[in-house]
């Protein structure tokens, strides 16, 4: 039984750094964050850092970007210290991303259930034979209700929400310890994106999976993760548990609930978001 309070991923004190002609541009400024097997929910407006901070977990940032950090551990391993081949052997099997549109994800050229089969080829190294029946089980456990036509179906002839479905199924197939969500639901609709959260969300409390829910939506944040990081140009501000969020006490994360539009409380008008460039420094 895994120790639920024991962090998955540690990171300390990492800030990420982009050359450009104008000169460098600090994107992620030492920020500190563990996360357990647990909901983790980055939010913060555009350009505020969330993308970047998945990627330099993953390592997949750009060439020239500079990642320095005190320490970031995932699991044993220091992700500072480890080579390419290991990184290569993480992505996918113990750290899984799911992006915005499954359309970019996918190989448009290959049926999904092949791909999905692929996967656990390539992680688990077992028989064409068994991987089929792992990934038509998979494929059963996203809700899928016709899981041998799907199989054979192409990117392109499945909906948003039966793509995002697949996705899911392809990463958790390996049985990740830690998920980096980067606006997973958001290209989708309120009812499709609904079902979609909630089985990602039986999936990853059925396997004790740590996961980093990044969006820009903070009522979906409020209500799906268990923890909230908000970040401010690069920085994190704050950090609550959900429940609290409505307790929040930096004037950036009031300014965001603030906005929020609300049935009971109806605003003629909605506030201009309040920025103070003293929050974006230590
Ligand atoms: N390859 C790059 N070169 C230069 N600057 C970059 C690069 N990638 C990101 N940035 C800058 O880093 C900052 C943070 O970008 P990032 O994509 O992490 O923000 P974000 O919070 O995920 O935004 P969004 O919600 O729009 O995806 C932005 O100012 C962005 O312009």
């Amino acid at each position: 039984m895994p120790d639920l309070f024991q962090p998955i991923l540690s990171v300390k004190n990492m800030s990420v750094q982009f050359p450009t002609l104008s000169g460098a541009v600090t994107a992620v400024k030492d920020i500190s964050f563990d996360v357990g097997r647990e909901k983790v929910g980055i939010i913060g407006e555009s350009g505020s850092g969330k993308s970047t901070t998945g990627r330099a977990i993953m390592r997949l940032q750009p060439a020239n970007a500079r990642v320095v950090a005190e320490e970031m551990r995932f699991e044993e391993v220091d992700l500072l210290g480890a080579s390419e081949a290991d990184m290569r052997a993480i992505r996918g099997r113990r750290i899984s991303m799911i992006l915005q549109d499954p359309k970019y994800s996918l190989n448009p050229v290959m049926t999904v259930g092949e791909q999905i089969a692929e996967t656990v080829i390539l992680h688990e190294r077992i028989g064409r034979r068994q991987a089929r029946q792992r990934t038509l089980a998979m494929l059963e456990r996203v809700h899928i209700r016709d899981p041998e036509r799907v199989f054979n179906l192409y990117p392109h002839e499945v909906s948003g929400g039966m793509g995002q479905r697949i996705m899911i199924s392809m990463m958790l197939i390996s049985s990740p310890s830690l998920i980096i969500a980067d606006e997973p639901t958001s290209a989708l609709d309120v009812t499709v994106r609904q079902h979609v959260l909630s089985i990602l969300d039986d999936l990853i409390a059925e396997r004790d999976i740590g996961l980093i829910f990044i969006s820009h939506d903070l009522n979906l944040v409020k209500s799906f993760c268990d923890r909230v990081i908000i970040m401010y140009a690069g920085r994190i501000v704050e950090t609550l548990e959900a429940c609290r969020l409505n307790h929040a006490t930096h004037p950036y994360t009031r300014g965001l609930l603030e906005a929020l539009p609300s049935l009971d409380h109806p605003k003629d008008r909605l506030q201009v978001l309040r920025r103070e460039a003293s929050w974006a420094e230590a």
